[in-house]
């Protein structure tokens, strides 16, 4: 077995004595595509900001390619190879589809004002390269503000693939998509994974299962379960907690 990319070892996060986190471990391995559900307020966004380094863990560790994340700044950890995706598109609307990109394969090396005009042959190589993976070609040159919210929801993937990180943590992506949005997004993360280590954070069951992965099941700041969806889908602890039962309720 290969080391992992990403190992979280016992974290805590306490706001004020809640624990939002509470002794979670979890370990990725390169290019494993991994799905992370649960209830609201089961910690999901705040295990995604221990990994991204905007919140600290009271308690534990996060290892990542073999060093220690704890006490590195967010814009660091961004360029050892942590993309992050937020739930909603942070693409620059005015600029066309393929400036975004240029932007996303240049930054921080060269100053927007150059932006297209500035690539190299390479770069623009590879500008093309992004605009196919999310389809967008036809796009080129439409503002990003006038994309479909799907579009911009893979523009904005796109532009993280771009600045090649090794790990990619996508936010809830198919929130508000239509079904078709849905399935190609699913396929998009799927083949993103094995050249990229992908971490899916979503509520949508029909896209979890398209991805077929593995899947984490976080409840009250601790890994509830890990498998395949249909065995996190037949865990009694799962459905106790999606659907509130219990077993002398049921029985
Ligand atoms: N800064 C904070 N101060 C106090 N409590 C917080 C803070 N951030 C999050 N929490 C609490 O920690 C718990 C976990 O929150 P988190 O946002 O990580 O859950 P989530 O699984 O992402 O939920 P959702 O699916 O609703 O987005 C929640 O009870 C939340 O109210």
């Amino acid at each position: 077995m290969t080391q992992p990319l990403l190992e979280l070892r016992q974290i805590t996060v306490s706001f004020d004595g809640f624990l939002a986190l509470r002794d979670l471990n979890l370990s990725l391995h390169p290019g494993e595509l991994r799905a992370v559900i649960g209830p609201n307020g089961a910690g999901k966004t705040t295990f995604l900001d221990v990994i991204t380094g905007k919140t600290a863990p009271t308690q534990g560790q996060v290892m990542f390619k073999g060093r220690s994340l704890v006490g590195t700044r967010e814009h660091r950890i961004a360029r050892l190879g942590i993309g992050r995706k937020f739930q909603s598109p942070r693409v620059f609307e005015k600029l066309t589809v393929q400036e975004n990109l240029a932007l996303a394969v240049t930054r921080p090396k060269q100053p927007w004002s150059l932006l297209l005009g500035g690539l190299n042959g390479e770069q623009r190589d590879r500008v093309h390269h992004l605009m196919g993976i999310v389809n967008l070609q036809s796009r080129a040159d439409w503002a990003a503000g006038s994309l479909s919210h799907g579009q911009k929801q893979w523009l904005e993937i796109a532009m993280l693939v771009g600045q090649d990180p090794d790990l990619l943590l996508v936010d809830e992506p198919v929130a508000g998509l239509t079904d078709e949005e849905t399935d190609l997004t699913a396929d998009l993360l799927k083949s993103l994974a094995g050249n990229h280590t992908v971490l899916v954070i979503e509520h949508d069951m029909e896209f979890i299962r398209r991805l077929d992965s593995p899947v984490t099941v976080l409840h009250q700041g601790h890994v509830l379960c890990e498998g395949t969806m249909d065995q996190v889908q037949a865990d009694p602890r799962v459905i106790e907690v999606y659907l509130g039962t219990t077993e002398e309720e049921n029985g």
